[in-house]
Order: C-alpha cells, then structure tokens, then sequence
C-alpha cells in the first residue's frame, strides 16, 4: 500500500457535511480540534463547494484545508441548479443520490474503508450513517445549531410533547429546560404553515433513528445550555464541544491556524475603515449567507440606520439568483446618503469585524455560527431572525443568554424603522445596554474557559477521542453508548457554573 494510504487509513476519521459554509466550517474545527489529539482528518462534501471555493478564491483546486484533506462527490445536481430556491427538490435528489456517490468516494479512497474510526457527518445529511452502516464504520453526528434546537426537534419528532398543529397553531410550547414558547420563537420546520416539506421528513427519520448514532455532539458549550442539555440525557445525549469557532476569538494562540473555507472573496478594506472610527460606535448588519430580505425590510433597515446617524457597516450580499422585485438590495437613495456615516460590503471577513473595537453591537439574522461569533467576541446582538433555528436562537438570546434585544415584526409581517431604531438605542446607551455589555463579557469568558485545557468542551473531546480509539467500543456493532455519554456529561456536569 501507497504511504499516503496508509497514513489516511491508519487512525483517521471521515468527516461529512453539508453543503453551506455555515455547516463545514464547524466540521473542519472539530477536525483541528481532532488531530490536535493525533487523528488524521479528512472531510468530503459536495462538488458545488469546490466550484464556490474556486470562484471565492480564483486560485486552483483547494484539496487540503490546514492539514484536512478535502474530498468532494457529486450531490445529483448540476452546478448551475438553484438549490435555495428549490430546496425540496435539492433536498430530495441529494438523499436519493448522495448515499452512494459518497460511499463509491469511500471505496475509491480508502483501501480499508472498515478501518475509519467513525464518521462524523451533521443532520442535514442524514443518511451518511447508512453508509457508515454499509462498512461497519461507527457513526457520530456533530449538531451544528444549539442543543436547544436538539431537544426541541428530539420531542416534536418523536412526538414527546405538543406542538402547535393546524388546529391550534398558537398554542405555547412547554418543554424541560426551556422558556415557554410561543409559535414566533419555535423553528420553522415545527409550525403547521412550514412551505418545505423536507425538512419534517429529514428530522423525523433522523430522530426516530437516533440509535444509528453512537455519539452526538454538539457545537455549543456546557455553561451556556446547562439546563436544556441536562434535559436531553435521558433521551439521547448531547456533548458539547464547542464553540467551533476561529482560535483567534477564543483567546487562544494567535498563531493557531483557523480551518476553514471561504464560499465568498471578503473585503478586507472595511477593517482599515473599521480602524478609523471610534471605539464601541459601529453597528455591524449581516443577514448571513442564505437570508434575501424583501425591498421592504431592506428599506426600513437603511431608514433606521441613516435616522440613527452612528457608523455602521453593513455586508448587503447579492442575490446568487437576482429577483425583478428588488429582493436583497439596497434603496437607491441610500448610499449617496450615507456614504460619510457607513460602509456596505458584498461579504465581510465577519470574525474580524465582531472581534474588532470599534464595533458596537451586531444586526442579525440569528444564524448559529453568527451567534457564537458574536457570544466569543462579547458584544450584544440585535435578532431579526427569519427562518430554521433563527426564531429560537433570537428568544435563547434575549431570555436565556440576555446579550440582546429582538426587533419585534408589526402584524402584518413587515418591520418599522422606528422599532429598529429604538433597539439600537436600548444596545448603544443606557442601562440595559450597559446589562447586554456585561453579559455578553461574562459569556465570552465562560466560552473561553469552555475550549480551554481542562474545560467542559475540551474534555468531551477527549473523551470522544478517547472512545473512537479504544478497541473495544470502536467495532462492538452496539448502538450510542448512552452510559458513557451519560457518565462523561456528569463529569462535565460537576464543572458546571
Ligand atoms: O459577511 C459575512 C457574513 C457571514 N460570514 C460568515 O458566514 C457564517 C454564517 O453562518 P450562520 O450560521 O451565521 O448563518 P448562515 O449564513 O448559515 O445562514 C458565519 O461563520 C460568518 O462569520 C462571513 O464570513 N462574512
Ligand atoms: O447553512 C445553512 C444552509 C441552508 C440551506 C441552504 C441551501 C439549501 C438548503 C439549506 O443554514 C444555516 O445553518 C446554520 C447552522 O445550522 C443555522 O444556524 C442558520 O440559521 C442557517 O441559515
């Protein structure tokens, strides 16, 4: 055998995502964190990621990301398809065809694909588990949004607790470990007028399936969810290991190396723009990389921003499929108007900018890894969550983690610009931003101490690390090692604040 082979085959872990940055880049940090411990990592995803990082980049083929090897398969599509915009039919092609270009990329690369350690895949790809299945390969799943989001999907899907129905579409939601809910702060895919129909389908089969599973771990930290994370033990546990985000924002080794990809080219000229203005003065506006806001929220959001007259930097990322109706772009008058008082960018280098001083507080759209950015760089968040797990993310940011406020939607679904203006002044002055502050600090410490040797997160990386390399729970065929979960979440449990 080839020595390249050997090595990949020899203590190495295959890791599998989907395919948004969003999902990758908390996967590759899980890798780093992996062979920081001596595994060899390597992560496939599909070929449309190769294309965007091409693209982004106009470099050649990336295959290796700080020490991981990329590997990419087909997911049925073409590369031109628009998957956003038809995410039922994507979602589908890429459950019928996904399974075996994957296990076909298995065999092609791996002479012994039985003697991978396990295969860590995220759960919109379900179904890598079958295929880890086919080679008596283990499976770990890495949940990539909060454990709250975990314990709200592991009830309503295995239908544990009620959730509102067509019937009663308002009902509140009661659950162990959480805040009461009302149908504005429960993810999408739960309500009764969800348009995507995949979703549903997707989560039922993964969390009436769970036993495919022998470890779940989640890109969260043990002092942020304590409770919801408690609640879930008995049904199927979760083990924090997070937050999965750059070494730069968790005050570790500035020379440690990030892994990560870039689906989009950032400018970087808004960091020197940064540098120019006063400390703790700029309002940071991102909506992510999938959320197209309407011509209407895209004005009241300029309205507010130009009434407000502080710095702001706002990333207006363009349409991948432009829409006549002038989804996702900015008013004509608005830059003319306030090109002395901010900057807008196509993308931004985002982890930069939250740790930046000058940046004040953050306009988001809630996704996940936004989230933890913002929590590691301790600066309060305003929520204009839109869809998935955005809803929930905005109602634990203002009512668990309290670092931020919620612009709250008028009835009819549209947003005013005085109601945004009024959430930046309650995070820019006064006594509860003054609160938001000194929360977000305390967080980002506790994030610190999370990651760092010996805390909650580092030690249930050990702990997995140490499992998927003991003989005897590698290739027992026994479903979740619910015990071993179980006892590691005591330990971690102990050290909780
Ligand atoms: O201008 C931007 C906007 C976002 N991001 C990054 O893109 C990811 C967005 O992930 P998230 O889960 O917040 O939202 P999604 O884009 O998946 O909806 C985060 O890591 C951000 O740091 C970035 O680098 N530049
Ligand atoms: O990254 C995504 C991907 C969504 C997608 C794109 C195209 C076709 C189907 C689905 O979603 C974000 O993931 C984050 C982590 O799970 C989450 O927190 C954000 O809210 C999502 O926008």
């Amino acid at each position: 055998m080839a020595q390249a082979e050997e090595k990949r085959e020899e203590n190495h872990v295959l890791l599998v995502a989907f395919s948004s940055q969003g999902h990758i880049n908390p996967m590759l940090r899980l890798g780093k964190r992996l062979a920081a411990r001596g595994i060899h990592v390597s992560l496939a995803t599909t070929e449309i990621v190769r294309h965007r990082m091409l693209k982004s980049s106009g470099a050649g083929p990336a295959d290796h990301v700080t020490g991981i090897e990329l590997l990419f398969f087909s997911d049925g599509l073409s590369l031109d398809y628009d998957r956003k915009t038809n995410l039922d039919v994507y979602m589908d092609i890429l459950g019928k065809h996904g399974p075996s270009n994957l296990s076909a990329l298995i065999k092609e690369h791996y002479t012994s694909p039985k003697k991978l350690l396990c295969l860590v895949t995220n759960p919109f790809v379900p179904w890598v588990s079958d295929v880890a299945a086919e080679y008596n390969i283990p499976c770990a799943m890495l949940w990539i949004q909060p454990c709250a989001l975990y314990a709200i999907y592991y009830r309503c899907f295995n239908k544990l607790s009620a959730f509102p129905t067509p019937t009663d579409p308002d009902m509140v939601v009661e659950l162990p470990g959480l805040p009461s809910m009302e149908k504005e702060d429960l993810p999408s895919f739960v309500l009764p007028n969800n348009p995507f129909g995949s979703f549903p389908k997707l989560f039922s089969e993964l969390f009436q399936g769970m036993e495919k599973f022998k470890w779940v771990l989640g890109n969260s930290f043990y002092e942020l969810e304590k409770h919801v994370i408690d609640s879930v033990c008995e049904l199927y546990p979760i083990r924090p290991i997070g937050p999965l985000v750059p070494p730069t924002l968790l005050g570790q080794d500035q020379e440690l190396e990030d892994a990560s990809v870039d689906m989009w080219k950032s400018d970087e000229t808004c960091i020197e723009w940064l540098t120019q203005q006063p400390p703790s003065s700029v309002i940071y506006v991102s909506f992510g990389s999938i959320v197209v806001l309407p011509a209407k929220q895209m004005e009241a959001i300029a309205t507010a921003l130009k009434n407000v007259k502080r710095p702001f930097l706002w990333v207006v990322k363009p349409p991948e499929f432009p829409t006549p109706d002038g989804a996702g772009q900015l008013p004509s008058w608005f830059l003319e108007e306030t090109k002395d008082q901010g900057q807008v960018v196509r993308w931004s280098p985002q982890t930069r900018v939250l740790s930046h001083p000058a940046v004040a507080c953050f306009i988001t759209h809630c996704g996940w890894n936004s989230m933890l950015e913002t929590i590691c760089s301790g600066i309060p968040l305003i929520a204009y969550p839109q869809w998935t797990d955005q809803p929930t993310n905005a109602k634990l940011i203002v009512d668990v983690f309290k670092i931020g406020v919620r612009i709250k939607k008028e009835a009819d679904g549209n947003i005013s610009s005085e109601v945004i203006e009024k959430c930046i002044e309650e995070v820019m002055v006064g006594p509860v931003a003054e609160q938001l502050r000194k929360n977000a600090m305390a967080l980002k410490a506790e994030a610190q101490k999370a990651v760092a040797a010996d805390g909650s997160s580092d030690e249930n990386i050990r702990l997995f690390v140490e499992e998927i390399t003991c003989d005897s729970c590698k290739k027992d065929g026994s479903p979740n090692v619910g015990n071993l979960s179980h006892e590691g979440q005591d330990k971690v449990s102990d050290k909780g604040v």
